[in-house]
C-alpha cells in the first residue's frame, strides 16, 4: 500500500507515508499509512507485538522511522523534530503509566502543564520552588477551571496526586495533554488497569473532549470494544502491516481482522455471517 499523494496531506492534521521501521533484522512496520483528519478520533490496534507503540513512537518524535515520511499539518516533520517540538506543533501524548508529582495535587498539575508549554525554560524553576508553583495556582485560572470542569475533576482538584485510583490520575493526565490546547493527543493505552466503570468514564471524557477542545484523538489500545465504540476511523496492524484500516463496522465485518484477532480463516469466512466482535486477544 504505497502512499505516494503527500499533497492531500494539507488537511489532516497527522499523518504518515509508508513508514518502515526496522530493529535489526525485525521490521516493526512495513510501509504503514495513517490519516488523522482535524478533531477526528483515530484507533489503533492490533495483536500484542503488532507495531503498534513504534508507530506511535515514530508520530510523536520518540523513534525516527527507518523509512517513510511523518506530516504534521501537512509538513514534512520526520526528521526535523523531535517529540517537544512537535508538542509545541500541537502533538501532544499521554503516557500508559501517568508520572505524577505526589506532593502536586490536581489542579497544579494542569497549571504546571500549562506554563511548560506557554514558557518551557520554567519548568525547572518551578518545579524547584514548589512554593512558587502554589503561588501561582492561586491565582484562579478560566481555562484550568473550565478543564478540571470537562474532566469532571472539579471536586478532587485540591487533591493531592498521591494515592489517586488509576481512574482519575488517567483523567489527569490527559488533562495535562489538553491544557496545552493541541490539535491532537495520541493516548497511549488510556483504559489499561481500568475497570469498567473507570473505561466508561473515560471514554465519555474523551468524547467530550473532542466536541469542546476541537481536538483529534489517536488511541493506541488493547481494548477493541473500546475503540470501536469511540473512534470514526481504525486501523489494524499485525505483525508491522496494515492489515485493514475503515470505520468501525467495516473492521467489524473485515475477514483480515476476525483471522488476525480469532484465529478465523480468512479464506473461509462468509461475508454475511455474523461477526463475532473481536475481543483484543493477546497472542
Ligand atoms: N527498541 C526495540 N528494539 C528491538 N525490538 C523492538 C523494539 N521496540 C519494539 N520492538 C519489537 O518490534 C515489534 C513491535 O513492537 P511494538 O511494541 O511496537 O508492538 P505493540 O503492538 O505495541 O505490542 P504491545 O501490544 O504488546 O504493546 C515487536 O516484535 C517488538 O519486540
Amino acid at each position: 500500500m504505497k502512499h505516494t499523494e503527500s499533497r492531500t496531506t494539507g488537511d489532516l492534521v497527522l499523518s504518515t507515508a509508508d513508514i518502515t521501521k526496522k530493529f535489526g533484522g525485525l521490521v516493526a512496520l512495513a510501509d504503514v499509512s495513517v490519516r488523522v483528519a482535524p478533531a477526528s478520533i483515530v484507533g489503533l490496534v492490533g495483536p500484542n507485538g503488532a507495531g503498534k507503540s513504534t508507530l506511535f513512537n515514530v508520530m510523536s518524535g520518540y523513534l525516527r522511522p527507518t523509512s517513510g515520511s511523518v506530516f504534521i499539518d501537512g509538513v514534512e516533520q520526520t526528521r526535523r523534530s523531535g517529540p517537544q517540538r512537535r508538542a509545541t506543533m500541537g502533538v501532544a501524548r499521554t503516557f500508559q503509566h501517568p508520572e505524577l508529582f505526589s506532593d502536586l495535587t490536581i489542579r497544579e498539575h494542569l497549571v504546571l502543564a500549562k506554563r511548560v508549554r506557554s514558557a518551557p525554560r520554567r519548568l525547572w524553576t518551578d518545579l524547584l520552588k514548589v512554593s512558587g508553583l502554589r503561588m501561582s495556582t492561586a491565582t484562579r485560572d478560566d481555562t484550568v477551571d473550565a478543564l478540571l470542569e470537562d474532566l469532571s475533576l472539579t471536586d478532587d482538584a485540591e487533591r493531592l496526586a498521591v494515592g489517586l485510583p488509576l481512574g482519575v490520575a488517567r483523567r489527569v493526565e490527559v488533562g495535562r495533554a489538553l491544557i496545552t490546547d493541541p490539535r491532537v493527543v495520541l493516548l497511549d493505552e488510556p483504559s489499561s488497569g481500568l475497570d469498567e466503570s473507570e473505561t466508561r468514564d473515560l471514554a465519555q471524557v474523551l468524547r467530550d473532549a473532542r466536541i469542546r477542545h476541537s481536538v483529534a484523538l489517536v488511541l493506541v489500545e488493547h481494548d477493541v470494544d473500546l475503540v470501536l465504540g469511540l473512534s470514526d476511523e481504525v486501523y489494524v496492524l499485525d505483525f508491522g502491516k496494515l492489515i485493514a484500516h475503515g470505520t468501525p463496522e467495516e473492521i467489524r465485518r473485515d475477514p483480515a481482522v476476525r483471522a488476525a484477532y480469532l484465529g478465523d480463516d480468512p479464506g473461509t469466512a462468509a461475508p454475511d455471517s455474523p461477526a463475532p466482535e473481536p475481543a483484543g486477544l493477546p497472542r
